[in-house]
């Protein structure tokens, strides 16, 4: 097996457009390869290998597309090649592990603890020489393999929509290593940088026409191309101690405190799909673009970014310009972004994108009108309207649907004796 430079965990569009890319337009970029690992079915790795790992990465202006092949993975493996996870996380020339395994890979309480669950099964394979599954206990399963070949020191950046994402991770991997094998702790802690980062591509799913389109600009016979918008953004906030590839090249930044990026990427463009997806797809629409083109679904984004700029700690003429080009990216009809897509797995969206305003909101004083449309639509959702639920952390919130306090007191204990705040919101729900 040859030395990889980046293990990925995730092989999913979003990787191949925003680190692979990123990877792929750094100075010296063929030294550093990938191995990228598919987070459950075989199926990408096997596509992606039949290719030599060279993929379309079709970027989608709103009037024209720019074909660039991308070759940055040099292998893919499919998730339960526990045996190749191992052996690249042992070497020592691996130097970093990128994350992209969506939200409810990491969060602990997940409405009903699914990723807790998941995780705590785990323990219990790992307890029994049995190969782990969920993220924690992989990615502890090889950093343990790391110490005992004496591997050295790497970094985990993980690149899913989470403030804090780097603590995130960091917490998870610790819980689980200081129950599965203790003495790793200390190791972890010494050797392991937990990189926070904010990520931002749109990168919507692939169609079978996108595939004719990469065909007809490249004459590559790609089966697996991947769409993304012109705009790509990346901030990085910790230390490489196995290095890294410039990739400044492609814009990315490294700052020393993330928190305004993350709030201003989270609660403006992340908080605002939300708000579509909920409410734009409960009015018949299919995508973002049809959704910002509804006069209603404007008004409503408009009101909602207004109460969620207040935690932007940003100066608010870059707040504004922010907000401006975000229109401009919602609007790119040519990119087929589904609602359906989006809201995917609220119960892990919501308490990060929308409750933070709310509680801060009513914190304050105030009843805010946006925040509490982006809450009653994700009730209406989780009713029947709309997209249909598909989020296997909402059992308890489908149950609870129907009673708005009962909901908020599993979604947010402290908002749910707040008696106006509760009227405000079934009034919006009706
Ligand atoms: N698509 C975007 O526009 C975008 C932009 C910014 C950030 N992201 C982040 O990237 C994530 C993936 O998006 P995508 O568009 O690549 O989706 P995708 O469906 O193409 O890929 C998702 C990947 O995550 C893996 N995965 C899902 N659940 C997992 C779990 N519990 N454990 C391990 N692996 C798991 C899947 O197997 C797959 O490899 C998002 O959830 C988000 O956090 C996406
Ligand atoms: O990818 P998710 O599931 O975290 O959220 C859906 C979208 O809000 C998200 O993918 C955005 O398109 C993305 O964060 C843009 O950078």
């Amino acid at each position: 097996m040859e030395a990889m430079r980046i293990v990925h965990l995730g092989l999913g569009n979003f990787f191949r457009a925003h680190q692979a890319w990123y990877t792929s337009v750094a100075p010296e970029s063929r030294d550093w390869p990938i191995a990228a690992f598919t987070g459950r079915s075989p199926e990408a790795a096997r596509q992606l290998n039949a290719q030599n790992g060279r993929y379309t990465l079709l970027v989608r202006g709103p009037e024209r597309d720019e074909a660039q092949i991308i070759g940055t993975v040099d292998t893919a493996y499919a998730a339960n090649d526990h045996q190749a996870w191992q052996a690249h996380l042992a070497s020592p020339r691996t130097a970093l592990v990128t994350l992209t395994v969506t939200e409810a890979a990491y969060l602990r309480e997940s409405g009903g603890g699914l990723a807790e669950s998941r995780a705590a099964a785990d323990v219990s394979a790992w307890l029994h020489g049995e190969p782990v599954r969920s993220v924690p206990g992989r990615l502890t399963a090889g950093l343990a393999e790391r110490r005992l070949s004496r591997g050295g020191p790497i970094a985990i950046v993980p690149c899913d929509n989470l403030p804090a994402n780097g603590e995130a991770v960091a917490r998870v991997v610790l819980d689980f290593a200081s129950l599965a094998e203790p003495a790793l702790v200390p190791w972890i802690r010494d050797n392991v940088s937990f990189v926070s980062t904010m990520v931002d591509r749109i990168t919507p799913r692939t169609t079978a026409g996108d595939l004719e389109a990469a065909a007809s600009l490249t004459g590559f016979d790609d089966a697996m191309p991947v769409v993304t918008e012109p705009f790509t953004e990346w901030v990085l906030d910790g230390v490489f101690p196995a290095g890294r590839p410039g990739w400044e090249a492609g814009g990315a930044r490294f700052v020393s405190d993330i928190t305004a990026h993350e709030q201003r990427k989270l609660l403006l463009l992340n908080g605002g799909h939300s708000l579509l997806a909920y409410a734009g797809s409960a009015r018949g629409h299919q995508t973002v673009a049809d959704a910002v083109a509804d006069p209603d679904c404007l008004a409503w984004l408009t009101q909602w970014w207004a109460e969620a700029s207040r935690y932007v700690p940003l100066p608010p003429d870059e707040i504004m310009a922010y907000r401006q080009a975000l229109l401009v990216r919602f609007s790119n009809g040519r990119i087929r972004h589904t609602l359906a897509q989006i809201a995917a797995d609220g119960s892990q969206k919501i308490p990060i994108r929308v409750v933070p305003v709310l509680r801060g909101e009513v914190r304050a004083g105030r009843l805010p009108v946006g925040a509490i449309r982006v809450l009653a639509s994700w009730i209406g959702h989780l009713r029947g309207a709309g997209a249909p639920v598909d989020d296997a952390g909402a059992a308890l919130f489908v149950e609870r649907a129907g009673n708005v306090r009962d909901l908020l007191a599993l979604l947010a204990p402290d908002l749910a004796t707040n008696e106006a705040l509760v009227a405000a919101i079934e009034e919006a729900t009706r």
